[in-house]
């Protein structure tokens, strides 16, 4: 399958990008956040060993789980962060593998993968066949991520800090999305991203289909030859 990584810095506009992806461009995203909550509702594996590990004031009486507080934990404390990854984590990639298997199987062999900890984890970095980093500002970020979380600068920073630097990731992109200015300056990137990712699909394809072809020739070599 073609795999695209979508990735990026927290808040730096991962969910802007692959918004546009899907609604105007038709393609299929498969989120990780979204997938990070799906494992941790009540009475899921994840959510029983969560309440063992962080205890009842994790969750809300509800039985959901108190993100805001486990939050606060968990970036403000390394231990506590891997403790939630080794939890989460696993979860997250198995329901991912199934996703992606069950896009193939509907017959879907380009697929977008929004993942903010792409480079964090590393595991999926050998199959994305394309790379893509939304990057802003250090100042943009940490101003996006206190007003949309309502953050002071010190919770912004740690959350940032908790993350491989955005510098780090842009080295390791086939496409960087420049996300500081307006939406439709960050739209027009995203169309002409678009437009690329076809033409490596494309490429992607004539390859598979060309090694399929050596090794179809060269099976029958091979068996014409024990013939003899
Ligand atoms: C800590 C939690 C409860 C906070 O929930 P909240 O609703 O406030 O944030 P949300 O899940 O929308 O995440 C927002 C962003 O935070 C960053 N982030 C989340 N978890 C982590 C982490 N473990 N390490 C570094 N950054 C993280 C990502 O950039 C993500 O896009 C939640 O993020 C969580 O369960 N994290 C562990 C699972 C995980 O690693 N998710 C990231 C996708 S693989
Ligand atoms: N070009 C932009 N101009 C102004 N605001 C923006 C722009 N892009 C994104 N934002 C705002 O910045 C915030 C972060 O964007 P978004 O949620 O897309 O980032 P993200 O990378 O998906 O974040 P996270 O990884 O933390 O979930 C949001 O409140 C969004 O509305």
């Amino acid at each position: 399958m073609f795999l695209v990584g979508l990735t990026g810095g927290i808040a730096t506009g991962k969910s802007t990008v692959s918004k546009i992806l899907s609604e105007e461009c038709g393609c299929l995203i498969l989120d990780a956040d979204l997938i990070a909550r799906e494992v941790v509702l009540p009475g899921t594996k994840a959510w029983k060993i969560i309440r063992k590990q962080f205890g009842d004031e994790v969750i809300h009486d509800n039985g959901e789980l108190n993100r805001e507080k486990l939050g606060q934990i968990i970036f403000a404390d390394a231990s506590k962060r891997r403790l939630l990854n080794s939890i989460t984590h696993p979860e997250i990639y198995k329901s991912m593998m199934w996703k992606i298997l069950k896009a193939f199987v509907r017959g879907r062999q380009f697929v977008i993968l929004d993942l903010p900890l792409l480079f964090e984890t590393g595991k999926l970095v050998p199959y994305a066949s394309y790379i893509v980093v939304v990057s802003c500002s250090e100042e943009q970020q940490i101003e996006r991520l206190m007003k949309r979380n309502t953050l002071s600068e010190k919770e912004a920073d740690q959350r940032i800090s908790s993350q491989m630097s955005l510098a780090e990731k842009r080295r390791q992109a086939t496409y960087i999305i420049d996300n500081n200015a307006d939406i439709e300056y960050t739209r027009q990137q995203v169309k002409n991203l678009h437009q690329k990712l076809k033409e490596s699909y494309f490429h992607w394809k004539i390859r598979i289909l060309i090694s399929l072809g050596f090794f179809s020739v060269f099976g029958l070599f091979n068996y014409i030859l024990k013939l003899f």
